[in-house]
């Protein structure tokens, strides 16, 4: 193995150093950096207009950054076309040739780089049974519901045998039953490319963790915090992070001292917890901090000299259980959060006081961060 091979294999599939885009006056991304392993599937998650699809088509070579670059294998491409980067590439609406079969769909991209025509049939008839269509290869993509037109998609997309698959919210334009499958549906084919490395944009928290292996949290045309999923959900470092992945209400408390490893004591109205804290949430120490307790982790009760004060603001049926409004009160001062609790029994009315208990093993974030 040569030198050159071994820096290649080192290297992240793909990376964005340091990449900025400018639509006119709008910044559409500022200084992203994001680096994607070699078979990792990457969740970009963030709300509306954070800039994760610009981020996917700066990597598809749609969008030239105003400043940056983008590498694919440690190798510059920053300037390289996107048919020339060999990636494959699934938008939001299918995309789909109406006029073309779904086996001509599928060998477009195969038929656009010459490859021989064994070749080109082979790899359309692999791509197809990979994502369950191979019986639909003479049908016309309007024959097709929307799910196995986006199944084509992807295998067309996958025809081409790409190391990187980018997918910009491939399932939006969905229903939440068909999603599921869907969701389903890729979490297999994940498993059968091993080594082809997935970046995925979405809004849907939910997708991000069921699909992905790491999450890039962006907000504002910034990256806020990217990492596995499970520590980004468990121990997130910003405020929006614990926010927008698990609605977590972000309670202020006040920090006591350390607990042990990655603990630390914090005290919320009369209680004393525990709390998780990520490398940079204990520089919160002895300062203004937030404990992040999603809204399935509140219990309500009625009033008690241990629990935290509250009045109930409001109350609504979600089918699987209840979402409380509820008002904490912290030292004079409110503090506004949701609870979900499974009935109503006991529930006061709108307007009467309750107490609420919170676990030890929230996780605390810095509340000046985000
Ligand atoms: N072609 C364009 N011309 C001008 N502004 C654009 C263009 N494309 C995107 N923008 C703007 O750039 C910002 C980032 O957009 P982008 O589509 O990357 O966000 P997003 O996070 O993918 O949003 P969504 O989830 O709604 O698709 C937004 O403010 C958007 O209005």
């Amino acid at each position: 193995m040569t030198l050159a091979t071994l820096a290649t294999l080192a290297s992240p599939a793909v990376e964005l150093r340091d990449v900025s885009v400018h639509y006119g006056q709008t910044r559409a991304l500022a200084g992203l950096d994001l680096s994607v392993a070699r078979g990792q599937t990457l969740a970009l998650l963030g709300p509306s207009g954070s800039g994760k699809s610009t981020a996917l088509k700066v990597l598809a070579g749609f969008v030239r950054p105003t400043s940056g670059r983008v590498l694919l294998d440690g190798v510059d491409i920053t300037g390289l076309p996107p048919a020339r980067r060999g990636l494959g590439v699934v938008v939001q609406s299918y995309a789909l040739f109406p006029h073309l079969r779904v086996a001509d769909n599928v060998a477009f991209g195969l038929r656009a780089r010459r490859r021989p025509r064994s070749e080109v049939r082979e790899r359309t008839r692999e791509a197809l049974e990979l994502v369950g269509m191979a019986d639909y290869a003479r049908r016309f993509p309007r024959e097709l519901s929307g799910g196995q037109q986006q199944r084509v998609a992807i295998a067309r997309a996958l025809a081409i045998r790409p190391p990187v698959l980018l997918l910009d919210e491939p399932l939006s334009a969905l229903d939440a039953a068909l999603r599921e499958d869907m969701v389903a549906e890729l979490l297999r084919l994940r498993a059968e490319l091993p080594d082809t490395t997935l970046v995925y944009v979405t809004h849907d928290q939910g997708e991000a963790l069921a699909l992905a292996d790491h999450i890039a949290v962006m907000r504002d045309a910034r990256l806020v915090e990217t990492g596995p999923c499970e520590r980004l959900y468990r121990h997130p470092e910003h405020p929006f992070t614990a926010r927008f992945l698990g609605a977590a209400n972000l309670i202020p408390v006040e920090v006591l001292g350390p607990a042990g490893e990655g603990a630390v004591t914090v005290r919320l109205g009369p209680r004393e917890l525990t709390a998780t804290t990520a490398a940079a949430a204990a520089r919160a120490d002895g300062g203004e901090a937030v404990l992040g307790v999603r809204p399935h982790h509140l219990a309500v009760h009625a009033p008690g000299a241990d629990l935290v004060p509250a009045t109930l603001k409001g109350v609504q049926w979600r089918g699987s259980g209840y979402r409380l409004d509820l008002e904490l009160t912290l030292g004079g001062r409110s503090c506004p959060v949701r609870a979900d609790v499974p009935d109503d029994h006991g529930l006061p009315g709108i307007g009467e006081p309750v107490g609420v208990s919170i676990p030890d093993g929230c996780p605390l974030v810095p509340a000046e961060a985000g």
